[in-house]
């Protein structure tokens, strides 16, 4: 007998228990960082400042830390320090020769958070993360100021480098200082971002009024063009509502209040603070976060926060007499299209997994709807105009949604039939009848689509998110482009057929806008995209429904001036003109996601002020060479064609430039 690769099986002699490895200390997070911190790519590398931060952070909401400081140097060392109680040093009852502090930083699961008794509501409870950062940095050290004294330890990838020391006295000194660097057998090349350590820090701050957060890093590290500062202090005395109120921007919203408020749980079970506004134009950004941990999928508090808006709405309607109206409102009527944070503070919760990206603890989800429902209440009827506005809106959005739930069943008119359609899950639809002065704007993943949601004019905007890179048609068979599934939404949601059986009748938005990030990336997807339309639907290029999105690259700040640049060389142009003599902040967007919906809208989406290319195909190209020709040279297998290709004609697709 062989095996797959045609050896001959080993002996089962040789698989006894020598063979049964068992890997000590921080050895398995060296061999798998995946488990511990998803990955080793830049998110992962943040993740581990996320990990030390999040301790310090703890001390303060535990309340014995005020000040955390985050400082990165040249050399890719991170240093967090808060002025808490310090990481203990008294040698460890069950480990003798070892102090406490050496047990938390060698060992998996040690940590203070398991009990409850040093730490009520903490983000920590696995007592992994600051052994993991010491397991995936070359060098880290650590500073503990206790009883007036300065000690110090040093680690190397997880091993300890001698015992803890006592370095001298500190009488006015007090907290934990974690240094480290991530090492490169683990991450190779990669460095700290400023812009995404300056924005977590941030982002820390809002979440807990009490803590003064400073952000330094060395000015070499910011590249040309970043805008993030190399000193901040970040403190909001208004929490989550100071940070709302960014978000918002200019957005004219249904009350001119945000509803925002902080409210203690009952039993010293914890607290909860919320900020929601609800833009009239466009959809929301929510954020949901458990003990400062941001939990993206949401969980049982977003569940009591969904409740309390809902049943305060519906009751508020009945005291009005609108109780028949308000039967049907449910809470995505009132949710999806608010502009909302939601932050709680709970006792030993619990997450759906060890990224604590949703929280399953179900008390949470009575606590914060009891919590909330009573000041929802005094919202909407201690001001009978604010909360008849507000019900106006939500009752809009459940007429709208209503409306798309029947029209889903009968489909929307077209000019032929009204046909039967299914339209794809991702697709976000407008809510227009027609065609006639609707977009639909194909967009490059699905958190740069949240924004465009946001962003866009709920009436006349369609969203559709397409995740990565899609199927290249051109080099690919027919069976295989029928089965791709962001292609087959994407035919969906355009309705119009592909090449024999394209209708331009059929077609369900005016426009089709690629928008994609300014880089690489986006052009090549944006090239992808153009030519599934030239391949498979040319006659809508032909009649000129089709657009490139042109989302600038640069923001240039001056005073109270701002301008937006779409590449370098409008940039130069700027600061020779308009900008000539000033002193200019110049912020670069890495992608669409970097903005904020305002900017987005202003820059991008409001066909008031932004600019779009309209794709055509060249009529003498056409001529002479046809379509076929055309998608080969752009997308087929020969590289070097498509490379002549995109640099003959970039000048000619420039000048076909409208302004829309
Ligand atoms: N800055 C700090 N100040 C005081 N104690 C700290 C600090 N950082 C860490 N500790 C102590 O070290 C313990 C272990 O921290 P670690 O980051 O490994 O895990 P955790 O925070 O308990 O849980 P998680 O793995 O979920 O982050 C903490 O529980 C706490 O007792």
């Amino acid at each position: 007998m062989t095996d797959l690769f045609g050896r001959p099986p080993a002996t089962t002699d040789s698989y006894d228990a020598s063979s049964i490895e068992v890997l000590e200390g921080l050895e398995p997070v060296r061999r798998r960082p995946g488990m511990y911190v998803g990955g080793t790519d830049a998110r992962a590398l943040h993740h581990l400042a996320a990990e030390v931060l999040d301790n310090s952070m703890d001390e303060a909401v535990a309340g014995h830390a005020s000040r955390i400081e985050m400082v990165l140097d040249a050399g890719n060392r991170l240093t967090i320090s808060d002025n808490g109680r310090g990481i203990p040093v008294d040698p460890h009852p069950k480990y003798p020769g070892k102090s406490a502090l050496e047990v938390i930083l060698s060992t998996l699961h040690s940590g203070g958070k398991f009990e409850g008794k040093a730490y009520a509501t903490s983000g920590g409870l696995h007592g992994v993360g600051v052994s993991v950062v010491n397991a995936l940095s070359e060098d880290t050290v650590v500073e503990v100021a206790r009883n007036r004294t300065l000690y110090r330890q040093r680690f190397a990838k997880g091993q300890t480098l001698g015992p803890i020391e006592e370095v001298g006295a500190a009488p006015n000194r007090r907290g934990t200082t974690v240094a480290f660097t991530p090492d490169p057998e683990i991450f190779g090349e990669l460095r700290f971002e400023p812009a995404r350590l300056h924005r977590l820090a941030r982002s820390k701050a809002y979440l807990f009024a009490g803590v003064e957060i400073r952000w330094r890093c060395d000015p070499s590290l910011i590249e040309a063009g970043d805008a993030t500062p190399a000193e901040a202090v970040f403190q909001f005395p208004g929490g989550l509502s100071d940070h709302l109120r960014e978000q918002v921007g200019g957005r004219e919203c249904a009350t001119a209040d945000f509803f925002a408020g902080r409210q203690s749980f009952p039993d010293d079970q914890g607290r909860v603070e919320w900020a929601v506004a609800w833009p009239l134009f466009s959809d929301g950004g929510h954020s949901y976060y458990c003990n400062t941990i941001p939990t993206p999928d949401g969980g049982t508090h977003e569940t009591g926060l969904r409740a309390a808006l809902t049943k305060g709405l519906r009751g508020f309607g009945e005291l009005i007499g609108q109780g028949r109206r308000v039967k049907e409102l449910a809470a995505e009527d009132v949710v999806v299209s608010s502009e909302l944070m939601l932050s709680v503070f709970i006792r030993d919760p619990q997450f759906q997994s060890q990224t604590k990206d949703r929280l399953t603890s179900p008390e949470a989800a009575r606590l914060v709807e009891g919590a909330i429902r009573d000041q929802f209440d005094h919202f909407l009827s201690d001001n009978m105009d604010r909360g008849r506005a507000l019900l106006a809106f939500v009752l809009d959005r459940m007429d709208d949604r209503l409306r798309r739930k029947a029209e889903r069943e009968v489909k929307r008119k077209t000019a032929t039939s009204a046909r039967k359609l299914r339209l794809p899950g991702k697709l976000t639809d407008c809510a227009s009848e027609g065609p006639q002065g609707t977009e639909l704007f194909i967009v490059e993943g699905d958190s740069a689509g949240g924004s465009a949601k946001q962003a866009r004019d709920r009436k006349t905007q369609a969203v559709l998110p397409i995740r990565g890179k899609i199927l290249n048609v051109a080099s690919a068979a027919t069976a295989k482009i029928g089965a791709n599934n962001e292609i087959a939404d994407l035919i969906q949601a355009l309705g119009c057929g592909t090449r024999d059986r394209f209708r331009s009748d059929d077609l369900r938005y005016e426009r089709i806008v690629i928008m994609t990030d300014a880089d690489v990336d986006g052009a090549h997807i944006a090239t992808l995209l153009m030519t599934f339309f030239f391949q498979e639907m040319p006659d809508l290029v032909r009649q000129g429904h089709l657009y490139l999105a042109q989302p600038p690259l640069y923001r240039l700040v001056a005073g109270a001036k701002s301008a937006y640049a779409r590449d370098d060389a409008h940039r130069a142009e700027l600061e020779r003109t308009e900008f000539k003599g000033k002193k200019v902040e110049v912020a670069r967007f890495k992608g669409l996601g970097e903005m904020n919906p305002g900017q987005l809208r202003e820059t991008t989406m409001d066909p008031k002020s932004r600019s779009m290319l309209r794709i055509t195909l060249p009529q003498e190209y056409e001529e002479r060479a046809g379509v076929r020709d055309l998608v080969d040279r752009l997308m087929g297998k020969s590289p070097e064609h498509r490379f002549r290709f995109i640099q003959d004609n970039a000048a000619r697709i420039e000048e076909d430039a409208i302004d829309a």
